[in-house]
């Protein structure tokens, strides 16, 4: 039986009327029913109170992109700029689910806006409109251009480091990579500023812009990265590897290899 992952919604307007709606790019679910291998399974942004009745009967969760931004007041961070787009029911939602899925080991795959709010849960902050700072690239990508894959093209390469989860991933995949360079997309204006307590920083870009973390010390697979291998896994070999670790560590999830259960099946035998 495949893993169960579930897909982090946002809460936005659509329609004539502008009626809430929980939504989630198609290429998220695309991805987990490719190279994870699992059911896509949308979580609501229906607030705290859906944790812990979800979280048991998830096997992963993946934290999505999105243009809307962690509210500022997670953080202690200044107000938004006028008319930046927020979602206060998903952060409602995402960094409770965050703080307990890692706490009980379940797979976390944290992509773009899902990496910084793995940031924000865990205690760190951010910066808003990185482009503006000194000596920073510009990473968002205009949401207008509609040249297919410009949008979504690789934007920059980071560096990555060799100890980490993405070169113990690309590795066990055997693929060419180097880790001087790795090529990225870009769509993002925020990026992390000060670094959560328990995360680990492992790929960067040329700015010095963190772009990938693992969490030390966590009991199980759980990895950030600021860009987003669901728009070319399927002609990038490397971010294909990304969501088929995921997607393993999901699958031992279902199967009960649980981090842990091995020492529990022996204590209640
Ligand atoms: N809003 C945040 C996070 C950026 C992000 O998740 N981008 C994805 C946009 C939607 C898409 O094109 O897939 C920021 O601006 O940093």
């Amino acid at each position: 039986m495949r893993a169960m992952v579930g897909i982090s919604c946002c809460n936005k307007p659509f329609g004539l009327f502008g009626t809430p709606n929980h939504a989630a790019s198609d290429s998220y679910v695309r991805c987990t029913l490719g190279p994870v291998g699992g059911v896509p399974v949308l979580l609501p942004a229906a607030g705290e109170a859906l944790v812990p009745d979800i979280l048991p009967r998830l096997d992963g969760l993946i934290l999505t992109g999105s243009r809307s931004n962690v509210h500022p007041d997670h953080y202690e961070g200044p107000a938004h700029a006028e008319g930046t787009p927020e979602d206060p029911l998903r952060d409602a939602t995402t960094l409770p689910l965050i703080r307990a899925a890692i706490a009980s080991g379940l797979p976390l795959l944290a992509i773009c806006r899902g990496f910084q709010e793995l940031n924000v849960a865990l205690g760190g902050s951010l910066d808003q409109r990185i482009q503006d700072l000194p000596g920073r690239l510009d990473h968002s990508t205009p949401s207008d251009q509609k040249l297919p894959k410009v949008r979504t093209g690789k934007a920059h390469a980071v560096r990555v480091a060799t100890d980490g989860m993405l070169a113990r991933i690309w590795s066990q995949a055997a693929l060419p990579w180097r880790p001087e360079g790795v090529a990225v997309n870009s769509l993002h204006n925020q990026g992390i500023q000060r670094l959560a307590p328990r995360l680990v920083p492992e790929a960067w870009a040329p700015d010095g812009t963190i772009e990938a973390v693992h969490v030390a010390d966590a009991p199980g697979f759980v990895l950030g990265v600021q860009w987003h291998p669901e728009y070319d896994w399927e002609e990038d070999a490397l971010s294909r590897a990304l969501f088929e670790a995921f997607g393993a560590a999901a699958a031992a999830w279902a199967e009960g290899r649980r981090p842990g259960s091995e020492a529990r099946r022996l204590a209640a035998a």
